[in-house]
């Protein structure tokens, strides 16, 4: 590979999958951490646009070219929340226990055909700053939320997320099966196809 390629995340859950998913193709990146990247802020109202914030500002701080991953859980019986705001839904910013327990709370009672969910990811590549054609696609997972959580793998929301094609929860999948069938591995295999269309990083 010749150039170096921001990986615009904070979140060691995600940059773990990103090193295994992103080893599959051969390619290398680095989390903004290594380079000292001050958080983006997620003001976007849509998962595409936080995308591109994160990844514009991890390009600003560093001159790299960087790939942002902005991606949540979509619950249909409360209207799509918590979506953009999965991070924070219960209130501080990544304390995955609260916003697991607020959201089996708010599903309390809801019988299984109604808690259908999806996890959705957005991904941004951008070449530099000011790139004015960032690269977004995007990847979702169908399932459902369970009553309460199972499994240890995985991070997040995956305790109480149910696949219905495994019988079990995300976080009861071994780490390979979550990466050939997860929202980020469906969207990172749209951008490889499309960074060989456009030779980069050829
Ligand atoms: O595969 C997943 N398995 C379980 N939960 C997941 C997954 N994918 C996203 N999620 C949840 C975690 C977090 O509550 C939110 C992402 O929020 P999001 O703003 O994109 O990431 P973040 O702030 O944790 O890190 P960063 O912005 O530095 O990448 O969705
Ligand atoms: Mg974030």
């Amino acid at each position: 590979m010749s150039k170096t390629i921001v990986l615009a995340s904070n979140n060691a859950g995600k940059i773990k999958e990103f090193n295994t998913l992103f080893s599959q193709y051969g390619i290398e990146v680095k989390p903004q951490g290594e380079f000292n990247v001050d958080e983006a802020e997620e003001t976007g109202l849509s998962f595409i646009e936080n995308a591109i914030l994160k990844a514009r500002n991890a390009c600003e701080h560093t001159g790299l070219a960087s790939i942002a991953d902005d991606s949540g859980i979509e619950v249909d019986y409360l209207d799509g929340a918590p979506g953009i705001y999965s991070a924070r839904f219960a209130g501080e910013h990544g304390d995955n226990e609260a916003n697991n327990a607020l959201l089996l709370q708010k599903l309390e009672g809801v019988p299984t055909e109604q808690r259908t969910a999806r996890f959705h990811c957005v991904l941004a590549y951008m070449r530099h700053k000011d790139d004015p054609t960032p690269l977004v696609v995007q990847g979702s997972w169908e399932g459902r939320i369970l009553e309460s959580s199972a499994g240890v793998e995985g991070f997040g929301y995956d305790p109480i997320f149910f696949v219905p094609e495994k019988g079990c929860s995300s976080a009861s999948l071994p780490k390979e099966v979550k990466n050939q069938l997860s929202h980020r591995a469906k969207a990172l295999n749209l951008l490889m196809s499309a960074f060989k269309e456009k030779n980069i990083l050829a």
